[in-house]
């Protein structure tokens, strides 16, 4: 049992069997906000063979007043409910009663002789029985997965222990091979829910309910794709519980923005404010070769609602620049290419600023290390550090050595810029994203914005935070310093550092999934079209 269910249990007395209650009634919630939207997209046609029989014995739903429990011709709808033999089947088993309350047919397919269900799971299985909701055990009965409109798997949770065996092993196969939707009781069968190690087989679930809390292997990838969209539901256990138990892994939500860190998603604007209330950017960025990259960063901290932005930038791009986008303004931070002494001018630029956004398209100079840490030592604002500037920051050996920023400091690194600021290869940074963005970000004091598909923003503090906005058609050049905008617009705004990477990564996946869909394949996104989406 995890450790945080035991303390609910055990000292607060809370009795298993009532959490088990809220687990099944939030699975069958989530799996009735399934069919809704499924249909929604079908827009009403009808599908499956629950259209083509009987509804459960003429039963009138139970469940009419309660919102999240009614769902329309509930009798086209026909469910298998997956059960294995530990806590994770008597959750299904709860919501199999649920969902027959709500008028679905459901039929309970025990991947074990049900005679061998203990505890709670044991009393689940004679509720059910008692109910007479139709059941097959495997191996016993034919189940014929094509007769079913979806699946609820709730074979094996976190007592789950190596690749899935026996039983559990050919029904997973059976799931996934009957092409139906499959909703996953805290963890997709076969995934391990600490290392996030997809075993063979392995549950592909298009939703996965996960209680209580995110458990980290879902939210990164692979075990991200097995899980499809994750849904975190409560379950009853006092929060004050999960302070003491060091929960610090949040899946990002606008609920969780509002509520673990104070944004305000609404983003108001005062009716008397102008462009002075809502902050100045300094964004130091571009070269001859990457121009664009500084272009596309002060354009985003403006769209991101920053009232005013400055891009200081190598003299010769001025010209060419000049008109380029008539709301930023240009200043010229050097005469010809970026140099050591060029972060003087930076300084004096940022006198009555309020954020340095600094890195994209800058590329590599002579002495630009010490150049860097003039910024990093005497800029007193907020500062968001990417792209050559993380490159920069990485090859200094002696990082422990600079002086420690007062001001939020905000780190956007992707795989590879993390591999280089942490000393590892890139595939070690993907293996464990969650806890590396941690450490890094607790011992230097920062904000650890690390990105890809499932971006991590980790506090200083030690919280975690997972991002499950964005769209594949942002792999595309150009979207990074779009964000680094972003963040430095709502820094700008007066956001904290953890409040603006956090809310900045959520708002730029938003705006990448807007903007994919406005063009004909996600594939022709470009980093532009997430400014203008934004
Ligand atoms: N009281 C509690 O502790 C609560 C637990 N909850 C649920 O309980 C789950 C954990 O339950 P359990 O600890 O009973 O464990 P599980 O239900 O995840 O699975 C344990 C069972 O699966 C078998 N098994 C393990 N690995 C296997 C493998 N590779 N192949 C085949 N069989 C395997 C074990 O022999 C055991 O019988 C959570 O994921 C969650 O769904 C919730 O009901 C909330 C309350
Ligand atoms: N598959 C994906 N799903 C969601 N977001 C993605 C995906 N691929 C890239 N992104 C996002 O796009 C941005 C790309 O940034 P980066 O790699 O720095 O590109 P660049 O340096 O060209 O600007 C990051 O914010 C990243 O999280
Ligand atoms: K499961």
């Amino acid at each position: 049992m995890r450790e945080l269910d035991r303390r609910t249990i055990e000292e607060v007395g809370i009795p298993a069997v009532a959490l088990m209650e809220n687990v099944g009634r939030a699975i069958a919630e989530e799996v009735i906000r399934w069919c809704r939207e499924r249909r929604d997209v079908s827009s009403g046609s009808r599908q499956g063979a629950g259209s083509q029989s009987e509804s459960p014995g003429d039963l009138v739903p139970a469940v009419q007043g309660d919102a999240a429990l009614r769902l329309e011709e509930p009798e086209r709808e026909h469910w298998l409910v997956l059960a294995g033999k530990g806590n994770n089947g008597g959750d299904g088993l709860v919501a199999a009663r649920y969902l027959r309350e709500a008028g679905m047919r459901v039929t309970i397919v025990y991947a074990v002789e049900p005679g061998s269900l203990t505890g709670e799971a044991a009393l689940q299985r004679e509720a059910a029985r008692a109910l007479g909701i139709p059941v097959l055990v495997h191996g016993e009965d034919d189940v014929d997965f094509t007769a079913c409109t979806g699946i609820v798997d709730a074979l094996l949770g976190t007592g789950s222990r190596g690749a899935p065996r026996g039983a559990y092993a050919e029904l997973i196969a059976a799931a996934n091979g009957s092409g139906r939707d499959i909703v996953s009781a805290d963890i997709p069968s076969g995934l391990d829910a600490d290392t996030g190690a997809v075993h063979d087989p392995c549950i592909r679930a298009r939703r996965t309910v996960c209680l209580a809390f995110l458990k980290r292997g879902l939210a990164q990838f692979p075990g991200a794709e097995a899980a499809g969209e994750i849904v975190v539901r409560a379950i009853g256990i006092p929060a004050l519980l999960c302070a003491q138990q060091n929960v610090s892994t949040f899946l990002l939500t606008e609920e969780v923005l509002r509520t673990r860190l104070g944004v305000d998603t609404a983003r108001r604007r005062s009716p008397d404010g102008h462009k002075g209330t809502y902050g100045h950017v300094l964004v130091a960025a571009g070269s001859l070769p990457m121009s664009g990259a500084g272009l596309l960063c002060s354009r985003a901290a403006l769209r991101a609602g920053s009232g005013l932005v400055t891009w200081a930038l190598p003299g010769p791009l001025l010209p060419p620049m000049a008109g380029a986008a008539p709301e930023v303004m240009l200043a010229s931070a050097t005469a010809a290419d970026w140099h050591e002494a060029s972060a003087a001018r930076v300084l004096e630029l940022l006198a009555g600023r309020d954020v340095l956004a600094v890195g994209p398209g800058l590329g590599r100079f002579e002495g630009d290390g010490r150049w860097l840490r003039t910024l990093w030592e005497e800029a007193a604002c907020p500062m968001v550090v990417d792209a050559d500037a993380l490159n920069m920051l990485a090859a200094s050996d002696d990082l422990d050595a600079w002086k420690p920023r007062q001001a939020d400091t905000v780190l956007t690194p992707h795989p590879g810029e993390m591999a280089r600021l942490a000393g590892l290869s890139t595939a070690e940074v993907q293996r464990d994203r969650i806890r590396l963005a941690s450490e890094y970000a607790k011992a230097h004091r920062v904000t650890l914005v690390l990105k890809g598909a499932r971006t991590v923003i980790a506090t200083p503090d030690g919280d975690a935070f997972v991002n499950a906005t964005g769209s594949p058609g942002m792999a595309t050049g150009g979207a990074g310093d779009v964000l680094t905008g972003i963040i430095a617009g709502l820094l700008a705004q007066g956001a904290s550092g953890p409040q603006a990477a956090a809310f900045g990564v959520y708002l730029h996946g938003l705006a990448g999934e807007a903007a994919a869909r406005r063009r004909a394949h996600p594939a022709s996104l470009v980093a532009g079209d997430i400014i203008e989406a934004l």
